[in-house]
């Protein structure tokens, strides 16, 4: 799926009118259907009471009248509180016009705000992806009126005063909803975390809107659905042995972080990997083999942590991070891997790198060695480990284009982890994850996710780019499935490791016949 701004949704809108040959008031109606299909499906009559819907002057007012009619029809309690403007929207006219008269109507003003009783279901369709500048005069006062009356708010394709594509100056009024119903396409706004307060939970409705359009938008934003990532893992063929999948090699751990090395190989011998060797520290030799016996290891000369690099001809990828530390020695070894993982005659496109963890911040106190790294390299940040690479952004859409730019200027993979991980790829696009659930913010997750990688950066069959949305896709499902037997709150790196194969089987290609 990809994602729009709200100046191509807006042509969008317009391109399905003129390709479907739609009266104009026809989307609009979808909308309200859809909208209210989703809330028929949530609350009955008795458990909406009266339902409050708050419309603005334009087409996300004009959805709203619709939906009071639909509400109407369905015999659930329902009234109109209505935002004076100078004009209002030919739709919205329209929808005025049939809205039967015996849905009580108020027009607002500062003197006369609707009566909100806690627990009032309140439909926000006071302004939609057409806001074009922060709300101001009577519509903040009755955002701030809604705010204090602890209604649940349900709005209509964006919560009121939120941009779907751009920040707000700081103390905007927008409307805080529970849940969001929005038309077609997520919009940007709900994946970033600076906005979850007023996004809430948030639901996509199908309205038919124009495939042909949508095919042929120009935009770096994308969102991995599973149609995204469907059949992307190459089926095992059956003749083939150890040697078809890669031979990958992870260089992690140290005292006191044997764990995450556990978690990164148990999860990369999971992702179907031929074969994995562990470069360790000779302190985890003992653990490291009986845990993970299907494993090689290179127990390093050192108790404590990693200093030497073993020759990398035998591998296909190397992962290097989880639980590394960052003494003098393991900077050595990561330097010198850099230094061999270059472009060769015999590597013509450099050997993969996946970079995690400790690696990570090495690499931001050692910047210089951003030009070493081959092209596709895969580094794997949260927003604190990224902030080490760059510099504090400002807020979550700055974080994403400073995100974009180091993607396209080290060429590389960056996958920016959190609710909705975001792959950056050298090309500059963004690739939003759908997967994963607040269960995974445990200890361990992310080494999970690098032993993934590794495993799909070693399959000789996966281009990078699909290895990689393939694999923190798969990480998230995993959660997802994880969740599923143990609750969020029950849920351990090590169930991640458990369900990852199940989550890549539901994604493997199947024979064409
Ligand atoms: N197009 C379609 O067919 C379909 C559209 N759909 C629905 O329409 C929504 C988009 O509708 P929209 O484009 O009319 O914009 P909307 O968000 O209602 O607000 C714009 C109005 O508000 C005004 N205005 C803007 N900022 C303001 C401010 N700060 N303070 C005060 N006023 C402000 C602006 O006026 P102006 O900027 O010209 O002054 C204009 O009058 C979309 O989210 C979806 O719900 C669906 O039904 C599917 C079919
Ligand atoms: N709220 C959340 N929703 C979905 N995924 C999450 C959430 N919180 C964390 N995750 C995932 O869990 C992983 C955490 O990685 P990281 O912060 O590196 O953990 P660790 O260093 O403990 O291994 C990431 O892949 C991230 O996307
Ligand atoms: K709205």
């Amino acid at each position: 799926m990809i994602i729009l701004s709200a100046a191509q949704t807006r042509e969008l809108d317009q391109a399905t009118i003129d390709e479907q040959h739609l009266p104009s008031a026809a989307l609009m109606e979808r909308a309200a259907t859809a909208f209210t299909r989703w809330f028929f499906g949530r609350l009955t009559q008795e458990e909406a009471g009266e339902i409050l819907v708050l419309c603005g002057p334009g087409n996300n007012g004009g959805d709203g009248l619709a939906i009071a009619h639909l509400l109407h029809q369905g015999n659930y309690a329902v009234r109109v509180g209505l935002l004076p403007a100078g004009k209002y929207s030919a739709d919205w006219q329209h929808n005025r016009r049939h809205l039967p008269t015996a849905v009580p109507v108020v027009e607002i003003t500062e003197g006369q705000l609707p009566d909100i009783l806690p627990g009032t279901a309140v439909i926000d369709a006071l302004f939609g992806t057409g806001l074009t500048r922060p709300l101001t005069g009577l519509a903040v006062t009755l955002v701030a009126h809604l705010a204090q009356a602890k209604a649940r708010v349900i709005a209509v394709d964006i919560p009121s005063g939120l941009f779907a594509d751009a920040p707000q100056p700081l103390g905007s009024a927008v409307v805080r909803a529970q849940h969001t119903v929005s038309f077609g396409l997520p919009k940007l706004a709900f994946l970033l975390p600076q906005n979850a307060d007023f996004v809430g939970e948030w639901h996509l409705e199908d309205i038919g809107l124009s495939t042909r359009f949508i095919e042929g938008a120009a935009t770096y934003w994308h969102y991995t659905d599973a149609a995204a990532v469907a059949q992307t893992l190459p089926a095992r063929p059956k003749f083939s042995h150890k040697g078809t999948f890669g031979h990958a090699l992870l260089l992690a751990g140290s005292r006191g972080k044997m764990g995450a090395a556990l978690l990164a190989a148990g999860a990369c011998l999971r992702s179907g990997v031929g074969l994995l060797t562990a470069q360790i520290p000779s302190l985890g030799y003992g653990i490291f083999q009986i845990s993970q016996p299907e494993a090689m290891c290179l127990p390093d000369p050192q108790t404590d942590f990693i200093s030497e690099l073993p020759d990398l001809k035998p591998y296909q990828a190397v992962g290097i991070g989880p639980g590394l530390s960052q003494n003098a020695a393991s900077l050595a070894v990561f330097q010198q891997l850099l230094k061999e993982a270059v472009a060769s005659k015999t590597r013509p496109k450099g050997l993969p790198l996946i970079i995690d963890a400790d690696a990570l911040n090495l690499l931001g106190q050692h910047r210089e060695l951003l030009p070493l790294l081959p092209e596709n390299t895969v580094l794997t940040p949260h927003p604190k480990e990224f902030e080490r690479l760059t510099e504090p952004a400002r807020d979550d859409y700055h974080r994403l284009e400073l995100l974009r730019d180091f993607a396209r200027t080290h060429r590389c993979l960056v996958v920016l982890k959190g609710a909705y991980t975001c792959l950056a790829t050298p090309t500059g696009d963004l690739h939003f994850n759908s997967t994963g659930n607040p269960g995974m913010a445990t200890g361990g997750s992310g080494d999970v996710l690098t032993g993934v990688l590794l495993a799909l950066r070693a399959h000789a069959q996966l281009p990078a780019f699909e290895a990689v949305r393939l694999g923190v896709y798969a990480h998230g499902l995993a959660g997802d499935l994880a969740a599923a037997e143990t609750g969020q709150a029950g849920l351990v790196a090590g169930d991640l490791v458990r369900h990852i194969g199940p989550a890549l089987a539901t994604l493997t290609a199947r024979p064409a016949f």
